[in-house]
């Protein structure tokens, strides 16, 4: 099972894959959990090169290096781990792409993204995402105690579309992609993952706490 959690920057994904980890070891399942970029040796370096504020990538190069560490970690770790019968968990995957290079950046169509998701990976997609939704002012306090008036106007617009393109990624795809309200507290998100996995995955939401 390859499950995914997405949402924008400080919407609680994190915090939520750590506790659907834990839930689902005491209930005797082998997992594996990673984020995307990084998750491996390869792929953390090119973490570190995306996430600094002093690359001034351009969008197209931005795009390729977040595939290229999206390629390293599915065969390095995702595919293995499937083929294994472990539960993958992974903070972020190719959804961040459409969400962020697609509706964010608005680099390159749709189409053509999706052909390099192709082409790098295969075309993996998960079982289940967990969409994390909360409003950019919402994400930006949690962030780090950032106020609206502190972002950026142009970023408060990015981030505003990566949101709306990550719902209507949920109506496009609502088998796949479940979207869960991140406004609640963070017990409250935990028991409507909870719920949702117990209803697509009955035998996991039988097994005991060991
Ligand atoms: N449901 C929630 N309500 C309030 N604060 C939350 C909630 N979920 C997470 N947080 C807090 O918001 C911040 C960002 O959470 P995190 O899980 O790191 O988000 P992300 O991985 O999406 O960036 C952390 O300080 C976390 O404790
Ligand atoms: C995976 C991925 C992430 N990103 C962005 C989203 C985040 O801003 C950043 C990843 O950092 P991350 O640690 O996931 O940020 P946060 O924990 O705040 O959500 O990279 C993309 O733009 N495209 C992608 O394909």
């Amino acid at each position: 099972m390859f499950i995914t959690f997405e949402g924008i920057d400080g919407s609680g994904k994190s915090t939520q894959m750590r506790h659907l980890a834990t839930w689902l070891q005491e209930r005797g399942q082998a997992v594996e959990t990673m984020r995307d970029p990084g998750g491996t040796q390869v792929a953390e370096q090119v973490r570190t090169l995306l996430l600094d504020p002093t690359s001034s990538l351009d969008n197209r190069t931005e795009l390729f290096l977040f595939a290229a560490a999206r390629a390293q970690l599915v065969a390095e770790r995702i595919r293995p781990a499937l083929q294994a019968g472990r539960v993958v968990l992974c903070d972020r995957f190719y959804d961040s792409t459409t969400a962020y290079q697609g509706g964010g950046r608005n680099t390159v169509p749709r189409a053509w993204l999706h052909s390099l998701h192709e082409q790098t990976t295969g075309g993996l997609m998960p079982t289940r995402t967990y969409l994390i939704d909360v409003p950019v002012e919402e994400a930006a306090r949690r962030r780090r105690g950032e106020s609206d008036d502190r972002m950026e106007q142009e970023a408060w617009a990015f981030h505003e579309r990566v949101r709306t393109t990550y719902r209507s990624l949920a109506e496009e795809e609502p088998t796949r992609v479940c979207c869960i309200d991140g406004t609640q507290s963070p017990v409250q998100v935990q028991g409507a993952i909870r719920a949702d996995l117990k209803a697509i995955w009955p035998s996991v939401g039988a097994g005991t706490p060991s």
